[in-house]
This record gives C-alpha cells, structure tokens and sequence, in this order.
C-alpha cells in the first residue's frame, strides 16, 4: 500500500450518503444523496479521513497538501465506489442457445425443465476444473471494476453437489483474494433441484441441511445462505427449513422471492428475518408491508426482468411503503448475463419508476447493508473504506440522462487508484 495520503480535489459533484451507515435509507431519505459541491476527499492508509469543500479540505491540511498524491476531479462526479449485492459470479459456459429460444417464445421455466437452464451452467460448472473457473469469473470480474463496482456479493448454486459447491466458493475466496474488487460470498446449494432428485427432491433438501450446509460453515466459505424459492423449485416449508437450518451454523439468510409467481416469498423472508429479499416481481401487498416492518432490504433485478421480457418489479411502490431498496445486476448465465451497474441503475429508472438519486442510494449504501457492509463501504465518509468513483459526468442526473454508456472514469479501491481511463 502506498503510505503518501491521496487526496481528491474539485469534484464538481460529491455524493457523500453522509449518516446511512446504521441502517438502509428508506422513503424520503432515499433521495438525500448529500453532495458537496467543490469537494474533496483526503485518504490515508486506504481509509478515508476527511470529506469537505476543497477550501475546508485544503485548509484542513495545509501544511501537508504537498506530501499528497493528487487526483483532480475537476468536472467530474465523484460517488462511493458501486456495491452489486446480488452475483452468480462464478460459473463455467454461457447459454446464449437458451437466449434465442426465448426469444422465439420458450419460457425461462420450460427450458430449465427440460434440463436446461441453471442445470445446463450446472453441468459446465461441474466439468471445469478450478483454474478453468477462476480464470472465466475473474474477466467477469474485472468487467465489474470497469464498470464501477468495487464489491460484490457471490453466490455458489452451480454446483449442486458438496464437492463442487465447495470448488464455487473456493473460487470466490480465492477471486476476494487476488482482486481488487471486493467478493462477498453465498452459499446457494438450493439454487435447483438436481435432475437426479427430481422424483425425490426433500431428499435433496436433507442433503443440503445436514452435508452440505455444515462443511461450508465449518470451512467458514460464506457468509449468507440463499435458497430459489419458486413454484417447481424449492416451496416455501423448504426454503423455511433450508433458511433456518443456515442460521444455526450462522449463515444469514437471503431468499430468490417471488420471481416468476406469487409464492409468498417475501412474507417468508420477513419471518425467518432475512437480510435481503431478491427479485419480487410478483411480491404480494402483504409482503411489501412485512418487508417495511421488519427492515429486509428488497434487492431488485430490474436486468433480469429486462432480459426475460417480463414486468419489473415495482420498485417506486416498495420505496413508498417504506422498504428499504437496493438494485443489483443478478449477473448470471441465464436470465441477467450483465455487470453493468450503471446499466441497471438506467432501467431502476426508466423500468422501475425511481428517481436518478433514489437508484445511486440503491446501488451504493442500501446494497451495502444487503450485504452486511453498511459500517465499512456504500458512503464517503471518515472512517470508511476509500472505494470511490470518479464519473466523466458533472452531475449524478446525468448518469441517469446519459443511458447505456459507461461513463466511469476512475475506480479507486481501498486508496488505490485501480483503474484509471486518463489517457482515452
Ligand atoms: N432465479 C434463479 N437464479 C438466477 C438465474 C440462474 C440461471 O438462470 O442460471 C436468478 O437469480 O435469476
Ligand atoms: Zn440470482
């Protein structure tokens, strides 16, 4: 790590989301970015240590303004680095074949039924080894970086056996590691039913309880534990069991929710107390309000909706019933092949009816706290990581404006500029 300080100047935009550290912003303060006109962000060991005007900062450190490196932000917008909360990061192949059937009127659910599908990415998964893994998922991982992202979250569920649900969150481990974008992982073992268990699928749910959720806890591989609850996937008594058999190994529980019908997921996901409750398209208006009253940050898919042809879930209504709102890319193989945060962010947006400053909450602090990270990154404040974005943008309305181009300029992570387009 570079000891000199580094110092930000001139951002003609700085979305602080200054005081979200506690807790995901809801309703109202959604829309309270925060921003410093002028400002300037002064770093030291990776951490940021003040945030003002370039006039308070400058003053602030007069007498040591020389010793820093600069970055002049001059024009530019300047946000806490993108925080993606919800990946299938690691898998082997694509399913681009599965695209133009859709497209010529298959369904997302016919083609897994007939073996397509997540058991399709599951067969390529299984065959490659964990070198050929790392190496597919670390080019989608700096695709992430040059987008702006500077953690994600990373679920296993290509696996689905014990050994290769291990080699998944190795691999994870091992990218969290290596790269400078940050991997949070998941542990996803009831991600499909295994075609060999089709007749007999609680014995596949027994199987991920009592083999699988164990050995992933004791090798300390994953933080969260998520289940597919969905009509012809997991139901909810087992996605219950699943969930709460994770908490006794202290897996904290995440829920696929009511993606494709109505299945009671995110009243499930209020009852079992989960951290965050992903997709919702078809949530019910019982379990938005179970989601406002118990805090569990809905993580919406707007690409996965886009992708599937099918209606997003209505984020402005759960943002209004108090819910706290995070967005994410879902990047997988089959229904969200993205790592385009700004992206998602645009249909947030234009799909979801939220408001340019309400998407930067979601994609920044709210997907922080859905992943437990609240304290450390999601705003630019003292004390917490330096993961920051500079933005080719004066302002954070034009990120939203200004659709479909990737505007990131500079990503820095943990003090350290990672990825500069300088000279483009
Ligand atoms: N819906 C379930 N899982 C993924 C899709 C996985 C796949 O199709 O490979 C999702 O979140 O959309
Ligand atoms: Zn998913």
């Amino acid at each position: 790590m570079n000891r000199r300080p580094l110092l930000i100047r001139h951002a003609s935009q700085l979305v602080t989301l200054k005081g979200s550290s506690d807790a995901p912003l809801t309703g109202k303060a959604m829309e309270a970015l925060h921003i410093i006109e002028d400002g300037s962000v002064w770093i030291e060991e990776g951490i940021i240590q003040s945030v003002g005007t370039d006039r308070e900062i400058a003053e602030k450190y007069g007498s040591r303004l020389e010793e820093a490196r600069v970055i002049d932000a001059t024009g530019r917008l300047v946000t806490p680095g993108l925080v993606d909360p919800h990946t299938h990061l690691v898998y082997a192949g694509s399913r681009e074949n599965e695209f133009e059937m859709r497209l010529k009127g298959a369904t997302y659910m016919e083609i897994m039924n007939a073996g397509g599908g997540i058991h399709a990415t599951t067969a390529a998964t299984q065959k490659a080894t964990h070198e050929q893994l790392y190496e597919e998922s670390r080019k989608r991982l700096d695709l992430f970086l040059r987008h702006g992202v500077t953690t994600v979250e990373a679920k296993s569920g290509y696996g689905l056996t014990l050994e290769h649900e291990l080699k998944q969150l190795e691999v994870a481990r091992e990218l969290n590691r290596n790269h400078p974008v940050d991997v949070v992982s998941t542990f996803m073992g009831a991600h499909a039913v295994p075609v060999a268990y089709r007749e007999r699928p609680d014995d596949f749910v027994e199987r991920v309880i009592r083999e699988m959720i164990p050995e992933v806890a004791r090798r300390k591989l994953a933080e969260f534990n998520d289940v597919f609850c969905e009509k012809g996937v997991f139901t909810p008594e087992q996605s219950r069991r699943i969930l709460e058999a994770g908490k006794e190994w202290g897996l904290l529980p995440k829920i696929h929710a009511d993606e494709i019908e109505p299945y009671g997921g995110a009243e499930l996901a209020a009852e079992v107390g989960a951290v965050s409750a992903d997709h919702l398209l078809k949530a019910s208006e019982r379990g938005i309000r179970a989601l406002a009253e118990k805090g569990v940050v809905a993580v919406l898919l707007p690409g996965t909706a886009f992708f599937l042809m099918a209606e997003s879930a209505d984020g402005r209504r759960m943002i209004d019933a108090g819910v706290p709102v995070a967005l994410s890319t879902d990047c997988n193989p089959g229904s969200s092949p993205t790592v385009s945060m700004p992206l998602i962010m645009n249909l947030g947006c234009l799909k979801m009816g939220m408001t340019p400053a309400e998407v930067l909450t979601a994609a920044t602090i709210n997907a922080a706290h859905a992943i437990r990270r609240g304290r450390e990154i999601g705003s630019i404040e003292e004390g917490k990581k330096a993961d920051l974005v500079l933005f080719d943008v004066p302002n954070y309305m034009s990120l939203q404006y200004a659709f479909g181009v990737n505007h990131v300029h500079t990503v820095i992570k943990g003090g350290e500029v990672v990825l500069s387009n300088e000279n483009r």
